[in-house]
């Protein structure tokens, strides 16, 4: 027999909350269990349905999200930092399996999450794509096959609306490199460049960040070596892709041990 998972939305209202809750709905295997945003936000007391501009779901956007977690077997959030560090907590208290794609964590922040995955099983990536996990992975594997004399530069670009940058993804392909060279990142980027910068710095993972209009999500990663370069690239043009990512990685992680995945470990690359 399937079993049939409660789950809940937080940060219904959003971008991406919108498309999973219709991911959810539509999901043979998953249940709408709750859905949740922010005090303050007028889609609270609504139907969520009618808030999206469809037919009813028979469930009402609440902004305490405790009785939602109670009645749920996992929670998908892409919301922000400081209310997944939030959300963590109550999950942990709940055991639930909590999907995570809120970018622009702090060090601060990733910290409170591993303290929470104590108790919950957590599954955050910055990109629950397929096609960007394959990326990183392949990136890995060039930035390991090319070696220091080949510089790279991660480029990256969104709508208008994104708060965080560099973004989640070119965060993770930028470790995926550094990984690749058995370099540290953190030691070894170069993020807004501006005026007398000075020559790139020798073996330095460069970033660049642009946003306009409603681009869902690109990705370049450039290896610019003398005389070649070879560059890996993605484009996302439908939200929907990472919300099927999202529910793929909660039932993944149903009757997993509570502890810290990524979709690495969802997807078995
Ligand atoms: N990992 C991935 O595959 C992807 C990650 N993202 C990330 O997901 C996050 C959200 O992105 P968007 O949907 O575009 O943003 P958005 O601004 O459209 O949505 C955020 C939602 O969170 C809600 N929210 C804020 N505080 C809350 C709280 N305390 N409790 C409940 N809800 C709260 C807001 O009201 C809003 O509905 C960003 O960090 C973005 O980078 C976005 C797309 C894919
Ligand atoms: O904010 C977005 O929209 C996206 N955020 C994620 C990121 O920061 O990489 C994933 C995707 O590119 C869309």
């Amino acid at each position: 027999m399937t079993n049939i998972i409660a789950t809940t939305i937080v940060g219904a209202s959003g971008r991406m909350g919108q498309m999973l809750v219709k991911a959810v709905a539509d999901h043979p295997e998953m249940d709408l269990a709750g859905v949740v945003d922010r005090p303050g936000c007028d889609w609270i007391g609504r139907d969520v349905g009618v808030a999206m501009g469809g037919p009813e779901l028979g469930l009402t956007v609440e902004e305490d999200p405790l009785p939602a977690f109670a009645r749920s077997q996992a929670v998908i959030d892409f919301t922000t930092p400081e209310a997944t560090v939030a959300h963590a907590a109550l999950a942990a208290q709940a055991r639930l399996v909590h999907v995570i794609g809120t970018t622009g964590l702090s060090d601060t922040d990733l910290e409170k999450l591993s303290a929470a995955a104590r108790h919950a099983t957590i599954i955050r990536a910055g990109n629950m794509s397929l096609g960007v996990n394959l990326l990183t992975m392949l990136t890995r594997k060039v930035a390991e096959a090319l070696g220091p004399e080949f510089d790279i530069e991660i480029v990256e670009s969104h709508h208008r609306h994104k708060v965080d940058a560099p973004s989640g993804t070119a965060l993770m392909l930028g470790e995926a490199a550094a990984d690749g060279r058995g370099i540290s990142l953190a030691e070894n980027s170069e993020r807004g460049r501006d005026g007398i910068t000075g020559a790139r710095a020798p073996g330095a993972i460069g970033f660049a960040a642009l946003r306009g209009g409603d681009i869902v999500g690109e990705h370049d990663v450039i290896f610019a070596g003398a005389g070649e370069r070879i560059k890996l690239s993605h484009i996302a043009t439908d939200r929907m892709l990472f919300a099927r990512g999202a529910l793929r990685a909660a039932i993944w992680g149903q009757n997993r041990k509570p502890g810290e995945y990524d979709m690495m470990d969802v997807l078995g690359l």
